[in-house]
């Protein structure tokens, strides 16, 4: 389903595969061949941020399950402690080879298209804080799960930076126009409770119960007929995904000017200060 653009980069080989198990460094992922459903632990720590290798393997491991035929469902979390995933790692950002950020670039472009457009159902259990990048992924999955007391939202601009135009696309597409220009402008991280309010998550349930929660709903994704419950995903995303697809190179091209910025960067250096001052408070 997901189409031919979307697999013309064959992602690296770090995800091992151990009867239902698959495990990387950064990943680790079972499958329930009963009930069709996989479980993806994100455990890249301090706070699962996404490196240019992580993008690979979470990319490398929707490929795998995809090709895998009893897999139908895939429910996404975080194997670290109250963090789901900080967004994009700042340091591949800041102070960056403009090699490996052209290639870094590319891999979040790449990881982003095929989560968003794989036939798998998707669910995110949103077990911790979930800003910028982790807010991505988690409106790239068809359903959303919170536990309460964390924060999610694109929080770009507080960086000195800017949503792309596909995270506000996906953004968009989940709380509407209006609300994703207020979010993005004053770079809102919602509560729990506020992004269940606006539509950001569907439901919110305690950490306890997140798990089952996920399960029990996933349950009923899969229980509807493959090919047509991938064919709606489509009809609702394909234009959205086209969109970057169309103009990948360029897309990647202008984050690269954009980031090489002497304001960009000292705006990076002085968030990463600000994050390391908050620690030591
Ligand atoms: C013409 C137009 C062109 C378009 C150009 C587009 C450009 C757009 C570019 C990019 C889009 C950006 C997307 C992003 O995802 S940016 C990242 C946003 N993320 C954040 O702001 C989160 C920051 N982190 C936090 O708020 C907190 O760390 C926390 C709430 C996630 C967890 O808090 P806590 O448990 O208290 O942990 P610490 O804060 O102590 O963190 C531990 C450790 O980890 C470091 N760290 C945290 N987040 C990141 C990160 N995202 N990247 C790298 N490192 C991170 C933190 O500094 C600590 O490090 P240590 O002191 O060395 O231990």
């Amino acid at each position: 389903m997901a189409s031919s653009i979307l697999r013309r980069f064959i992602p690296r080989k770090t995800t091992w595969m151990y009867g239902q198990r698959m495990m990387s460094s950064t990943i680790d992922v079972s499958v329930d061949e009963q009930t069709g459903i996989a479980l993806m632990k994100m455990k890249r720590k301090p706070v699962n941020s996404l490196n240019l290798e992580f993008l690979q393997d979470i990319r490398n491991t929707i490929v795998t399950l995809e090709q895998n035929k009893k897999c139908k469902g895939l429910i996404l979390t975080s194997d670290v402690p109250k963090i789901f995933s900080a967004g994009i790692d700042i340091l591949e950002m800041y102070q960056p080879n403009e090699e490996r950020l052209h290639n870094f670039w590319r891999a979040l472009q790449d990881m982003w298209l095929q989560l968003y457009m794989t036939p798998l159902a998707t669910i995110a259990a949103i077990n911790g804080h979930s800003p910028a990048g982790g807010c991505l992924i988690s409106i790239s999955c068809d359903y959303r799960i919170m536990a309460p007391n964390y924060t999610i939202g694109l929080n770009e601009t507080l960086l000195g930076i800017v949503a792309p135009f596909w995270f506000k696309d996906a953004m968009c597409n989940t709380v509407g126009y209006r609300e994703t220009e207020i979010a993005l402008a004053l770079g809102k991280l919602y509560s729990t409770d506020e992004a269940l309010q606006k539509g950001l998550v569907d439901e919110v349930v305690t950490s306890e119960q997140i798990m089952e929660a996920a399960q029990r709903k996933m349950l009923e994704y899969v229980k509807i007929p493959n090919m047509a419950r991938a064919m709606s995903k489509q009809l609702m995303r394909q234009e959205t995904a086209d969109k970057l697809c169309s103009t990948q190179d360029s897309d990647v091209q202008n984050f690269v000017n954009f980031c090489l910025q002497d304001k960009v960067q000292q705006s990076l250096g002085f968030y990463l200060e600000q994050l390391k001052k908050r620690k030591s408070k």
